[in-house]
């Protein structure tokens, strides 16, 4: 009798597990993941997406081990780990997800399908999101999405119900993130890895905190307990989507009657889940968008002008704008920001200080503990305006922090020097004269460190006039007849479309619950 192999990858859970449950219809299985050095030296790589997986890794160890089997934990590139596996227990199949990774895991893979056909190996990968394999025609894709997320979820294997394959190898030692040669720094106040906390904050988001969703998750100081906090959960499978979804769809249902609020604001968290998969779809049916322009008409437009100056200040949070250095700090800190401060420091990167998508967004991934590439470089092109199809969206800091942060708590929590600034200057520290910076204790000058407590540094650029020069050179480029007539192809292959003869679904169609489906709108954020 042979095995099956089940690789697992980022789908760290037992629970609605397709590709176990298909490798356990056909007898016994042998449960490996791979920590491949070649992978964790890519340039979004980061010390604290190493720290989350082995701390779900561990979780997952010591659930297949009440099972009575054993996870195998191997270090090497996958072909030469399935190799050598190959070669001390022959195997005819295998099984996994079906990763939508970057261009090193998407090469890895191609690898992989070489070796298995090499070797008459079978591999079959299933869909773990409402992504679609090879889709042919978008005006499909949201079916596709309803019929993964409504599907029964596939149970946990009870005890003595999984027949595990007697273990070849003996146990090895993880690398440290030092040997895989990730930079030093993990955030102290990082969400920790494992599926029973990603189940206590689904649990704790659904019954408590979603009350606080509508109109809480566009302020960086309620955002935190506003939003799900889900994100890392679910790039790395500790949650499965259709769970996920289930659960909220449940919940809805109870709260429909009484608490109108809340279910509102848990329908906005389903329209997200939608897009979840909407973001992935774009990586999936066009890897290229990782690293080049997705409308090709913008090749060229921030290239050329490379300000390393301005990437190290955006970096180092010392750009000069409160809202902005605060959002660094706190993500510096954390491994988390909401979606509204992400994309304010995508705006502010792209636009006054002009910098490429490309080199930002590999900082952000390193920087975002839920680091998804799809959703990352999808979003990252979104903000930087570069699809060629959605709305250009410029985000003014000044305006973000009075509309968001209008009494500074915030940025005076994640800025030590602006403890020390009057309220009437915090959120515009350059205009503070030189009596009152005398008086305060904090000189504004354009070498002031970042985080110093008694200095605070020049904007890097004049917002207004830079932010100007970028909205023209985008629009000028947009204007040109061949930048227009190449938009229809990326509306029909990556646009969002409307349900139903192109309405929006009324509210009351709406239930049971399905996600608006519309342009991607930011509802209430
Ligand atoms: C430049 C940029 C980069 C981003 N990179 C990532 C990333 O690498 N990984 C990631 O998960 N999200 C990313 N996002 C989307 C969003 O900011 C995060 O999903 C969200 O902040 C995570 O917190 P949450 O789980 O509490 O969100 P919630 O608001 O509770 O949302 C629930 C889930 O829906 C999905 N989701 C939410 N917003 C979006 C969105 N705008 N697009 C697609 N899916 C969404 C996520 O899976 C999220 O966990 C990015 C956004 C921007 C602007």
């Amino acid at each position: 009798m042979a095995y099956s192999l089940v690789w697992f990858k980022r789908d760290l859970r037992l629970h609605d597990h397709a590709a176990l449950h298909a490798a356990s219809q056909r007898g016994p299985v042998l449960c490996l993941f791979v920590i491949e050095p070649s992978l964790w030296a890519q340039p979004d790589a980061a010390h604290q997406h190493y720290a989350f997986l082995l701390e779900t890794l561990r979780e997952l160890a010591r659930d297949l081990k009440a099972l009575g089997g054993r996870l195998h934990v191997r270090t090497g590139e996958v072909t030469e780990v399935l190799a050598q596996l190959h070669t001390l227990a022959p195997f005819e199949h295998l099984y996994s997800h079906e990763e939508t990774g970057n261009a090193a895991t998407f090469e890895r893979d191609k690898a992989v399908a070489r070796w298995c056909r090499a070797q008459a190996v079978t591999w079959q990968e299933l869909a773990q999101f409402g992504v679609v394999r090879r889709l042919s025609d978008r005006n499909h894709w949201l079916r596709h999405w309803q019929a993964h997320t409504t599907a029964p979820q596939l149970p946990c294997p009870e005890p003595g119900a999984l027949a595990f394959w007697p273990s070849p190898w003996p146990t090895q030692a993880v690398p440290s993130a030092h040997a895989l040669g990730l930079d030093a720094w993990d955030p102290p106040q990082r969400q920790r890895g494992g599926r029973s906390i990603g189940q206590a904050v689904l649990d704790d988001f659904l019954n408590q905190r979603c009350r606080q969703y509508r109109g809480g998750i566009s302020s960086p100081l309620s955002a935190p307990t506003a939003c799900s906090r889900l994100s890392p959960y679910l790039a790395l499978g500790a949650l499965s989507l259709r769970e996920v979804v289930q659960a909220t769809q449940h919940k809805m249902l109870q709260l429909k009657e009484q608490q109108a609020y809340a279910a509102k604001g848990l329908e906005a968290f389903l329209s997200r889940l939608h897009w979840h998969c909407h973001f992935i779809q774009k990586l999936e049916s066009e890897p290229e968008l990782e690293w080049r322009n997705l409308h090709r008409g913008y090749d060229g437009l921030r290239e050329h002008d490379v300000n390393p100056a301005h990437f190290a200040a955006l970096t180092d949070g010392r750009t000069g704008w409160p809202m902005v250095d605060a959002c660094v700090a706190m993500l510096r800190e954390t491994g988390w920001l909401n979606f509204r401060m992400r994309a304010l420091l995508v705006s502010v990167a792209s636009y006054p200080l002009w910098l490429h998508w490309r080199e930002v967004g590999q900082w952000l991934a390193r920087q975002f503990l839920d680091y998804e590439p799809g959703i990352h470089w999808s979003q990252m092109q979104m903000q930087a305006g570069t699809t060629g199809i959605n709305t250009t969206r410029v985000y003014n800091p000044v305006k973000q922090a009075q509309d968001h942060d209008p009494t500074a708590v915030f940025v005076r929590r994640w800025c030590p020097a602006l403890r020390r600034v009057p309220d009437s200057w915090v959120l515009e520290p350059w205009r503070m004269p030189e009596s009152v910076q005398l008086a305060c204790g904090v000189t504004v000058r354009a070498d002031a460190p970042a985080g110093a407590p008694d200095a605070w540094p020049l904007p890097l650029v004049a917002l207004d006039s830079a932010t100007r020069r970028a909205k023209d050179r985008l629009h000028s480029l947009r204007q040109q007849p061949e930048v227009r007539a190449a938009k229809a192809a990326i509306v029909d292959k990556h646009g969002s479309r409307k349900e139903r003869d192109g309405r929006p679904p009324s509210p009351r169609r709406r239930l049971p619950p399905t996600p608006a489906s519309t342009q991607l709108s930011l509802g209430f954020d």
